[in-house]
């Protein structure tokens, strides 16, 4: 049970539920290879069927924490910061952007951009999902536009979200994890037909890190 004052605190950005927080190399996308501490918010209800993370989607079973708290403890690992979920944009990511960012990290977000854009970023990762589409803001702040590639119809939706994007969003072709064995390929020869593409592998799991 949390309290009314848990709640509101909650509300306001000032404790977060949550989940997880390691320090590891990003293993997606543009930044790859990077060593970052990884801060990983509860709570998400976009409902992705092949989500690698399913234990983050309900915020109750994790346990509000003082977004001071998390601050403190993530710079004395990295100075580069990534913010993922969970849905961390369920959350107000006013106050813990502004807070890492005084202190001197770079903070990146891992999002689906399912809701409204709060925070202050280095880095936008988006992760577009069909079932809850982006805002119009984090459309137009995206960095990185990261497809994950499920099936062959998710080569149409990742043309349909590159147009939503700036132009100058680097766009990333990733595999859905059970399906790579079937998708890389059908990847492979996409990118090489049409080389705005890049692809992104969850380099992690290869390396057998968290
Ligand atoms: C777990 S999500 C959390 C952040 C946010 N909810 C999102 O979806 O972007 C982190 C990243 O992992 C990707 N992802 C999740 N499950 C995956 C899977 N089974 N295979 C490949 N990528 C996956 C997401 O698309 C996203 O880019
Ligand atoms: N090493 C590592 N890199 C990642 N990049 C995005 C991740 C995520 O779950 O958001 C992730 C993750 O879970 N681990
Ligand atoms: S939006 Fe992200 S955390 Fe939520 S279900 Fe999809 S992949 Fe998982
Ligand atoms: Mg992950």
């Amino acid at each position: 049970m949390v309290t009314a004052e848990t709640h509101e605190l909650v509300k306001k950005g000032e404790m977060l539920p949550l989940m997880e927080e390691f320090y590891t190399i990003q293993g997606e996308g543009y930044h790859k290879g990077t060593a970052a501490y990884f801060i990983r918010i509860g709570g998400c209800d976009v409902g992705c069927h092949w989500c690698d993370v399913k234990e983050s989607w309900n915020a109750e079973v994790h346990p509000p924490t003082l977004t001071s708290q998390i601050v403190e403890n993530a710079i004395k690992y990295s100075d580069t910061v990534v913010v993922t979920g969970g849905e961390p944009l369920t959350w107000d990511m006013t106050k813990l952007t502004n807070e890492l960012k005084e202190k001197g990290a770079s903070v990146h977000i891992e999002t689906s951009g399912a809701y409204p854009l709060t925070g202050k970023w280095d880095w936008i990762c988006l992760s577009p999902k069909k079932l809850k589409l982006p805002t119009p803001e984090v459309y137009r702040n995206a960095n990185e536009l990261k497809v994950i590639v499920y099936n062959k119809n998710d080569f149409e939706f990742a043309e349909e979200q590159a147009d939503k994007v700036p132009d100058d969003c680097i766009l990333y072709l990733q595999p859905e994890w059970s399906k790579r064995d079937k998708m890389i390929p059908q990847i492979v020869d996409y990118v090489m037909q049409n080389p705005k593409w890049k692809v992104s592998l969850q380099t992690h799991k290869y390396l057998n890190i968290p």
